[in-house]
């Protein structure tokens, strides 16, 4: 069901191009630009990282929620299609991390 929620999720945010601030928290994102949506995924990065490193894995459910709903409407700010970054994972699927390390370096 992962999937299906992000992507309903990024269509939702995509309408809210063009919405009242005052009536929609995403066009109110919007408004204030590239720099301050970025920033708030950055610190609701921070927020899912220290409830992991605290061990409260309900609150590490909600801060990673927060997290990815910022970072699709970062997505949807920049014009980046979800089904790139699909493709990248799918791409990636049987290459271990560790193996595409060691082909990086010469
Ligand atoms: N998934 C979310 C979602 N997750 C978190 N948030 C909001 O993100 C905000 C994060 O809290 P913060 O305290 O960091 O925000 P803040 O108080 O505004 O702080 P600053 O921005 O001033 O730093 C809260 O207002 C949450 O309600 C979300 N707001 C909207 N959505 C989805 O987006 C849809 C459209 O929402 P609207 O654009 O508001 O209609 C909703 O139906 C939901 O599906």
């Amino acid at each position: 069901m992962g999937a299906e929620v992000l992507d309903r999720l990024f269509a939702t945010v995509q309408a809210r191009k063009g919405a009242d601030p005052e009536t929609s928290y995403t066009a109110k994102l919007y408004s204030r630009g590239t720099a301050k949506i970025a920033q708030k995924v950055g610190e609701e990065a921070v927020e899912a990282i220290l409830e992991a490193v605290r061990g409260d894995k309900a609150a590490l459910a909600a801060e990673s929620a927060d997290l990815l709903y910022h970072l699709l409407v970062l997505w949807a700010d920049l014009g980046l299609d979800p089904a790139d970054v699909w493709s990248k994972l799918a791409q990636r699927e049987g290459t271990s991390g560790i193996d595409e390390k060691k082909s990086r370096k010469v």
